[in-house]
């Protein structure tokens, strides 16, 4: 070798140790600690198959409350305290308001949804849409029929057989949602949005969460056979995609009818159909009315059942609320809005609700548009961060006995310990938190406060007669839901039972 050739080989050598190697590893010596990871695929083989707002909250007691991990290449922040998700999703919100592509539930037809689209023009209008629709200062146009939803719901649970239970209280959801997005009330079983709705939650549930399939982090393998290794979503695809589509399609369709014949109800669709200009696409208005059945139904459904588990394993809970609403709305009539802020241990008990089992545990990932540094931590450019709401939910410097149901400990002291309520973490952070923020309290606590005030839930017995205590068990994916709600839903008394047949 020429001394020449053997000075460029060391010079390049050089080059690539001081330009490429040393910035890289100084970079990889900044990212936020975590567990230990495998060469090349990472934690891939470490990430927990269940419970994993769990687990990584048990990580984050040795790696800290912004912890890191990388699967095939994917790199992935948990942040697990409130305080790390307000400081970057909030207050950096300009660089943590993008979402990962979710390939399989574009292709699925969840496109386009504001809860899965990228941050930019398309995701801004979707959000103005909603936010117009369902502001702070809308939620007195809902509360008639949130009311009305909530009577029809103790209706049904004090005449129906338990196995029925979890049926109405989705219906309940959906019917809230049907009202908002198409201004419909369901009022029979084979009600079209309730088929479309049961299908709906089916092809979700065969999808697992978004995000988490082969196709998310392979996007080639759409063009890939269903029996080709990682492509078996392919196949799940082709079989679901029309439902999905009918959930765009029918609202739409029948609302444009409806106006057509002069009887349409007010809704979502209907005060958009008016706002539209030429050149405005279908597809928008379609898809933002998609995105609230689909992002609104089974979220209030699970946190209602998580209230309904809660009331089963907690009696002495349920007796308080109740005695709070006997003596500040009697028992001539059931409670309504007015009666809120008279009920603060309901209240309570709707935040402890949604703390003790948050509806969406994990929320719905960020991502980082540009390389940040986060208390001396980098955190590159493209990764996926997380909120752990189930995680913050159970931060012992925030909540005494987090894992326990306890909702004095929302009350003010020396009665209760002043924690913090948890409706500020369980609808999410900065400019993606839930558009939904504020009518879906009002749906909770309307059907909340209808159930304590007219029903006594007791504990099931099995066939020997042996009282069933349900396991706290909470299944996994986006939205968590009681695996467990077996019990009695009998009414508090033959004058409640009459009073509840006879409002409508
Ligand atoms: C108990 C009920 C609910 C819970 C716990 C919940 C929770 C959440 C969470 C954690 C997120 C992710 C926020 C983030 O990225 O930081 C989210 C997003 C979203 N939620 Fe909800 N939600 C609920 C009900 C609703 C309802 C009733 C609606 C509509 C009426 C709704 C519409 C949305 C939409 C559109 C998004 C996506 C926002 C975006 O990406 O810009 N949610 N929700």
């Amino acid at each position: 070798m020429s001394l020449a050739l053997y000075l460029s080989f060391v010079a390049f050598a050089a080059g690539v140790f001081f330009f490429v190697v040393l910035p890289e590893r100084r970079r990889a010596s900044m990212l936020p600690p975590g567990p230990p990871g495998d060469p090349l695929i990472g934690h891939l083989l470490r990430m927990p198959s269940a419970q994993s707002p769990l687990v990584f909250h048990e990580w984050s007691k040795t790696y800290g409350d912004v912890m890191y991990l990388t699967v095939l290449g994917r790199c992935i922040v948990i942040l697990d305290s409130y305080k790390a998700a307000v400081d970057l999703l909030e207050k950096r919100s300009a660089n943590y308001s993008d979402r990962p592509k979710f390939t399989l539930y574009e292709l699925l037809g969840w496109d386009p949804a504001a809860t899965f689209l990228q941050y930019g023009k398309q995701w801004n209008k979707h959000r103005q849409m909603h936010q117009s629709y369902l502001g702070r200062d809308k939620l007195d146009d809902f509360r008639p029929f949130q009311t009305q939803e909530a009577r029809t719901l103790v209706q049904n649970l004090i005449q129906c057989a338990p196995e029925k239970y979890e049926d109405y209280l989705s219906r309940f959801a959906t019917g809230i949602i049907a009202q908002i997005v198409a201004g419909h009330r369901i009022t029979s079983d084979d009600d079209p949005y309730l088929r479309i709705s049961k299908m709906t939650f089916e092809a979700m549930s065969s999808t697992g969460p978004p995000g988490n399939s082969p196709l998310d982090f392979f996007p080639l393998l759409q063009h890939f056979p269903p029996w080709f290794p990682g492509a078996k979503h392919v196949e799940v695809v082709r079989t679901w995609r029309p439902t999905l589509r009918e959930l765009h399609d029918y609202p739409l369709r029948t609302v444009k009818n409806q106006k057509e014949n002069g009887e349409a109800a007010p809704s979502f669709i209907l005060e958009n159909l008016e706002k539209m200009e030429e050149g405005d696409d279908e597809e928008d208005l379609k898809g933002a009315a998609a995105t609230i059945f689909g992002a609104g139904e089974l979220t209030t459904w699970s946190t209602l059942s998580v209230f309904i588990l809660a009331m089963i394993l907690h009696p002495e809970c349920q007796a308080k609320a109740q005695r709070e609403i006997d003596s500040v709305v009697g028992d001539q009539r059931l409670p309504d809005f007015g009666d809120r802020q008279e009920l603060p241990f309901v209240e309570c008990i709707l935040q402890e609700t949604l703390r003790w089992n948050p509806g969406v545990p994990l929320g719905v990932p960020h991502r980082a548009m540009e390389d940040d540094i986060y208390r001396g931590m980098l955190i590159p450019k493209g990764t996926l961060v997380f909120s752990n709401i189930k995680g913050m939910a159970l931060d012992e410097n925030v909540y005494s006995d987090p894992t326990s149901f306890h909702p004095e400990r929302f009350l003010p002291t020396p009665t209760g310990k002043g924690e913090p309520h948890f409706d500020n973490v369980a609808f999410g952070f900065g400019r993606r938190i839930c558009t939904g923020q504020y009518v879906a309290p009002d749906t909770l606590w309307i059907a909340i406060s209808s159930i304590l005030a007219s029903c006594k839930i007791t504990n099931a017995v099995d066939e020997e007669g042996k009282i069933i205590v349900p396991d706290a068990l909470i299944s996994d994916g986006l939205v968590s839901h009681p695996t467990d709600t077996r019990c009695v839903i009998t009414p508090r008394s033959l004058s409640v039972k009459t009073l509840v047949l006879e409002t409508v």
